[in-house]
């Protein structure tokens, strides 16, 4: 896991309301071991990911209020958009749905995975529930566009075969643009 402070490089982009899981997906993605994040991301967070033989660069901007204006800013900049819904959130869906579509709005082509998060809470919404809620058959045929049902539980633990399916995927997404 390191920081990077390259400008050329298009990065993938980590992008999602506050709390949702973001930064925890990326430690854990990075390190293949569950790692939940301490503490909310203020401002930016820059993660490298060796993927097989290519190194990824991952861009989280933070989820909360005063970072979601910058979040279209780095549109042009991404590779791909990553995402990610606390699925359990039932009553900020709307929140996430309305940023989901206005970034997409701002960019028909770039590639779009969703996690829908936190699957192993009980009150968790199903991948299917989520993708009505976030109006995913909207965002159109000409967009490469994916979903995962994602969670992360016990600290160290061995990350769950979806999330390094969604490892896989994202890495031959990237190889692809
Ligand atoms: N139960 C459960 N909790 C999770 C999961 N993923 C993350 N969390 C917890 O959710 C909280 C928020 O996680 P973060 O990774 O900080 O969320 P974030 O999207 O980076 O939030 P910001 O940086 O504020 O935008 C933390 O307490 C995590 O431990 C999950 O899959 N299941
Ligand atoms: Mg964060």
């Amino acid at each position: 896991l390191s920081f990077v402070s390259q400008e050329k490089n298009k990065q993938i982009l980590v992008l999602g309301l506050d709390g949702a899981g973001k930064t925890s997906v990326l430690y854990s993605l990075a390190s293949n071991r569950v790692q939940h994040s301490e503490a909310p991301t203020q401002g930016f967070n820059a993660v490298c990911i060796d993927i097989e033989d290519s190194q990824m660069e991952f861009l989280e901007i933070g989820g909360s209020e005063p970072f979601r204006s910058y979040w279209e800013m780095y549109l042009s900049r991404g590779l791909l958009l990553i995402f990610v819904v606390d699925s359990a959130d039932h009553n900020r869906l709307p929140e996430a749905k309305k940023y989901l579509h206005k970034l997409i709005g701002a960019n028909p082509i770039l590639p779009l995975v969703v996690f829908a998060n936190k699957q192993d809470l009980e009150t968790a919404y199903h991948i299917t529930d989520i993708h009505e809620a976030l109006a995913l058959s909207d965002v159109g045929n000409d967009r490469k566009m994916f979903l995962f049902g994602t969670h992360l539980t016990q600290n160290g633990s061995e990350i769950p075969s979806t999330m390094q399916d969604a490892k896989d995927l994202i890495a031959q997404l990237a190889a692809e643009v």
